[in-house]
């Protein structure tokens, strides 16, 4: 994990030649390799859009995705910080559901390294960065920087959540990944089997039994403290390893039909074509004192 106390400052951008590298424009970064892979970051909620290996998308994008900062973005790579859904009670219980991180524009840190295999690009939220409504909603000082590494065969996803301010705040953190996968019906969640999941459909709790979780209708689970590496896998083959870092929890998330009924899912039947596999830090509230960092990761392996 990246060790550093402060955000760094922005360096220099560097355009993509052809040989890889990162190119800006006004609202997102694009990272390449020179052996053809590409990952694509909206400043905005520094949201991963795009993914790309041997020519193939591995992350579902809405096509009704509002990418202009209207909305969080539907598909991708949201951020969920500082709370997991909705708080009914606490200081977090003022924000938006999965909070702000998502919905706010990110500062550009650049390029941190390079070679012919691996490029990552850093980006830093504070609350300098939020509204002066959000400020308010939620007063604590603090540094997020968010790095993004592209491999030829993984994206790697870090954070460091920093405690600026004289009062410990509580947090969860989540990647809200949506992977692309041919066909739902195929697939199956490997790792997750004894472990005890809140389920939100069903408002129940239960631990898993299935070493393959299938899914055949709405989804929406929180399995708690899972130890591990959950495997994607379709029609028996696996499609993406999910490994954490500091991530006990993983959220499994497919709306199913009720796509249809949400203004910003296309294709209405796009849920066949997707599947959360959310890591994260959520089934309970993690504390950071003062001058406290707090570091995680997920990388998706193909
Ligand atoms: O529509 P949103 O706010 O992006 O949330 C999508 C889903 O995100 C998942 O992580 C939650 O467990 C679901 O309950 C929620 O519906």
């Amino acid at each position: 994990m990246v060790e550093r106390s402060k955000k760094p400052g922005p360096i220099p951008v560097v355009a993509a030649t052809e040989h890889g590298g990162m190119s800006v424009e006004s609202d997102n970064v694009t990272l390449s390799l020179p052996s053809g892979e590409s990952v694509k970051v909206l400043l905005y909620g520094a949201t991963v859009i795009s993914w790309i290996v041997d020519g193939q998308e591995k992350l579902f994008l809405s096509e009704k995705a509002k990418l202009d900062g209207t909305k969080p973005v539907r598909g991708g790579i949201p951020l969920v910080f500082p709370v997991f859904g909705k708080a009914t009670e606490g200081p977090t219980a003022v924000l938006t559901q999965h909070g702000f991180a998502r919905i706010c524009k990110w500062e550009l840190l650049g390029k941190t390294s390079e070679s012919e295999r691996s490029v990552q690009v850093d980006f830093g939220l504070g609350p300098e960065n939020l509204t002066a409504g959000l400020q308010k909603q939620w007063p604590y000082p603090f540094g997020l920087i968010y790095s993004v590494t592209l491999t030829r065969t993984s994206l790697e996803t870090k954070i460091l959540v920093r405690n600026e301010g004289s009062e410990t705040f509580d947090f969860n953190w989540l990647f809200h990944t949506y992977l692309r996968v041919p066909d739902i019906s195929t697939v199956g969640v490997e790792g997750l089997k004894g472990v005890q999941y809140k389920d939100k459909v069903t408002a129940s709790e239960a631990t898993e039994e299935n070493a393959e979780l299938a899914i055949v209708s709405k989804v929406d689970r929180v399995y708690a403290n899972v130890s591990n590496t959950v495997v994607v896998k379709s029609g028996g083959n696996p499609l993406y390893r999910v490994e954490r870092t500091n991530l006990e929890d993983v959220v499994i998330w497919n709306p199913w039909e009720d796509a249809v009924g949400m203004a910003d899912f296309s294709p209405d039947d796009g849920y066949k074509n997707m599947i959360c596999v959310e890591a994260g830090a959520v089934s309970k509230w993690h504390k950071l004192e003062p001058q406290n960092v707090w570091e995680a990761g997920a990388v998706i392996h193909i």
